[in-house]
């Protein structure tokens, strides 16, 4: 009889016994709900978290030091932030790696891995990291969860993308269903959108979380830009020159006339990116597929999945919640 390999339980399924007694305690006092994919979900100021990824936040909350100059990806899951990491990257490091060289960093590792979540990756895990290598981080953070120490400071720039709600759901949905254990049965999408109507999602509600870094954004544009994932699609090459003005490394004339703008975008391209080796069969160390982060990448999918009548919820919602803010998605 052959012994079989019994493959430990990857980290983003690990649940609340994997955390320190200390953060169990603190978050037994949470409101909580069940979780789309971990047990349970945890409401903290404001929003809700599942255990292990509320633990990073606790801890990069309290210990997070920024410095001038520090940029942070921020986004709502599904909002199309591995393509804003791969963009960002590409931008910021295009004098050591020119985005047409064939061994880019881009071609043998996952933007996630390239560039970490603070709560997610770097805290995780009752972590302290050395965070010296660089200074481009990502974050779904809540703008109420945001360290302070990030929040107060002048000389840090913030990029946040935002998604159209009705993608996002639906991207969310396959997501979790595509990292469910093989035997776990899939959830019901109309039980998943009744959670995400009433924001009971991965550090959802979304709305809130975008209308927080949109407010942010009309006080300090200076410092916090705010990008849409429908215009990147629609207008790629204005949008990535706007990104790389505000990152405060604008395209030269010789890089425009080059065409560096069309090689970044070739390299970040959905069927760039998706077609790599290393997307296709590769993991990420917190044991995600490489592969869910890539789906179809389109615009306007939910048209396949929500009928008219939950359309309409969300329309409702996003009117709530974003009237008088001059939001409009
Ligand atoms: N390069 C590129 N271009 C365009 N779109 C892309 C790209 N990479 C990923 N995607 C699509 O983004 C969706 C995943 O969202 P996120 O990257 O925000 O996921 S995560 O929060 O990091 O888990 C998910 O959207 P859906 O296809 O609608 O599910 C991905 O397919």
């Amino acid at each position: 009889m052959g012994s079989e390999m019994i493959e430990p339980t990857p980290k983003y399924l690990q649940q609340e016994e994997s955390l320190s007694e200390e953060v169990r305690e603190f978050i037994s006092t949470l409101p909580k709900e069940k979780g789309w994919l971990a047990s349970h979900l945890y409401r903290y100021q404001g929003f809700w978290f599942p255990a292990r990824y509320l633990a990073g936040v606790l801890s990069c909350q309290q210990h997070f030091l920024p410095q001038p100059h520090d940029i942070f990806l921020v986004s709502t899951p599904k909002s199309g932030t591995t393509w804003l990491k791969a963009i960002a990257f590409a931008l910021l490091h295009r004098s050591p790696h020119p985005p047409s060289a064939p061994d880019h960093p881009l071609t043998s590792s996952n933007p996630h891995a390239l560039v970490p979540f603070l709560e997610i990756n770097h805290y995780a895990d009752g972590r302290l990291p050395d965070l010296s290598a660089s200074r481009l981080f990502s974050t779904h953070l809540p703008f109420p969860s945001l360290p302070h120490s990030i929040a107060n400071n002048r000389a840090c720039k913030i990029v946040y993308l935002c998604r159209n709600p009705k993608d996002i759901f639906v991207s969310l949905w396959h997501f979790t269903n595509g990292l469910r254990p093989q035997n776990a049965p899939a959830s019901s999408m109309d039980g998943a959108f009744d959670m995400f109507c009433r924001g009971v999602s991965l550090f959802g509600p979304c709305w809130d979380h975008m209308l927080g870094y949109w407010n942010l954004s009309r006080e300090d544009s200076g410092r916090v830009m705010f990008l849409r994932f429908e215009e990147m699609k629609e207008r790629p090459k204005e949008e990535v020159r706007r990104l790389a003005e505000f990152l405060g490394c604008p395209f030269t004339a010789e890089e425009e006339e080059g065409g560096v703008v069309e090689d970044v975008l070739r390299l970040c391209s959905f069927e760039g990116l998706s077609g790599l080796e290393v997307n296709r069969s590769g993991k990420l160390s917190s044991g995600e597929e490489n592969r869910v982060f890539f789906r179809r990448g389109v615009v306007g999918d939910w048209r396949n999945y929500l009928d008219q009548e939950m359309a309409a919820r969300f329309d409702r919602i996003a009117e709530e919640k974003f009237r008088g803010s001059g939001l409009v998605l």
